[in-house]
């Protein structure tokens, strides 16, 4: 077996993470935010865009098996944020994988994370990911459950589009994402795309600015979850365009290409 599915429910060991204001607003750069974000990628009142949640409480990746790493993608992710995050801060992590799937194709490694913060022993950030590892299904494993989303059934409530740079998997990675599937042409190759991809959580930050800024008023305080599905791969410079539907604090949303190709399906967002 490749994977190893004696890790499943298994906590790892806790880990702490400290940021720095220049860490937040390294990150608010990395995922597209500029000088009409002051307030995100400068000092003065700085804020912390809610998608930092994942990468504060994210612990070091466990050894999952023996496979190709060029294989993995992200595949999906999710966090709830009980509090603003601070400009500077520190929490402590635990994870755990909570499946792995038979997708077929492939195989779909589930984890949670819940992070407390480091001053007052309060849970802030719990997150759920999951990565993709292609070529590593067909062990005869259960195919995890369903999802019943569907986008409603009425045109976008919202429709924004921000466009990316050519070398924002550069930038974005200084946020602390090495792995050179973003960076170096002869690895993304090995894994069959003819450049680097965009990291998904340059994605996902550039899909979160959308939705801060179009249902939650710019406010991070009113933003308390979201979620979604890695569609698609994504290439640095490419357009994206975020469609919102939003009924109260309930929000759903999906991220596209210019040429219509969903890159986030199955969004979701709430929103105080
Ligand atoms: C905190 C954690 C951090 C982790 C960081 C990881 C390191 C990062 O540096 C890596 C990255 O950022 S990679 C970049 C972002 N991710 C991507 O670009 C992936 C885009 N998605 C794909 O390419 C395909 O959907 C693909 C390849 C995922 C699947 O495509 P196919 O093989 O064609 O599969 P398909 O036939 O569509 O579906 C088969 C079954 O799998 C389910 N599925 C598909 N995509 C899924 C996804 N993204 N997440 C979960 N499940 C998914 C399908 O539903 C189907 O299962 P079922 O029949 O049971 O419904």
């Amino acid at each position: 077996m490749a994977l190893d599915h004696s890790l499943i429910g298994v906590e790892g060991p806790a880990h702490e993470r400290t940021w720095t204001s220049k860490d937040t607003m390294l990150y608010a750069l990395g995922v597209g935010a500029g000088t009409s974000e002051l307030e995100f990628t400068t000092e003065k009142g700085q804020r912390v865009l809610p998608t930092f949640a994942v990468l504060a409480a994210q612990a070091p990746g466990r050894r999952l098996g023996d496979y190709d790493p060029a294989m993995l993608v992200h595949a999906e992710q999710a966090f709830e944020l009980r509090a603003e995050l601070p400009a500077a801060g520190g929490v402590r992590t635990t994870t755990k994988v909570t499946g792995i799937y038979d997708k077929g194709s492939g195989a779909l490694v589930t984890t949670e994370a819940t992070a407390v913060d480091l001053r007052t022993g309060e849970v802030v950030i719990a997150n759920r990911s999951a990565v993709f590892i292609r070529g590593e299904g067909g062990f005869g494993g259960d195919r995890g459950p369903k999802d019943s989303w569907a986008a409603p059934d009425r045109a976008p409530d919202h429709k924004v589009t921000y466009s990316t740079r050519p070398d924002q998997a550069l930038l974005y990675r200084l946020s602390g994402d090495y792995n050179p599937l973003h960076s170096d042409p002869e690895f993304a190759a090995r894994a069959g795309f003819d450049r680097p991809i965009l990291h998904g959580l340059c994605t996902y930050g550039v899909t979160g600015r959308a939705l801060l800024h179009t249902v939650a008023g710019s406010d991070p305080a009113r933003f308390r979850a979201m979620s979604g599905r890695f569609t698609s791969p994504v290439f640095p410079g490419e357009s994206l365009t975020v469609s919102i539907w939003a009924d109260g604090s309930d929000v759903l949303f999906r991220t596209a290409k210019d040429d219509g190709t969903v890159v986030i399906d199955r969004g979701r967002a709430t929103i105080g």
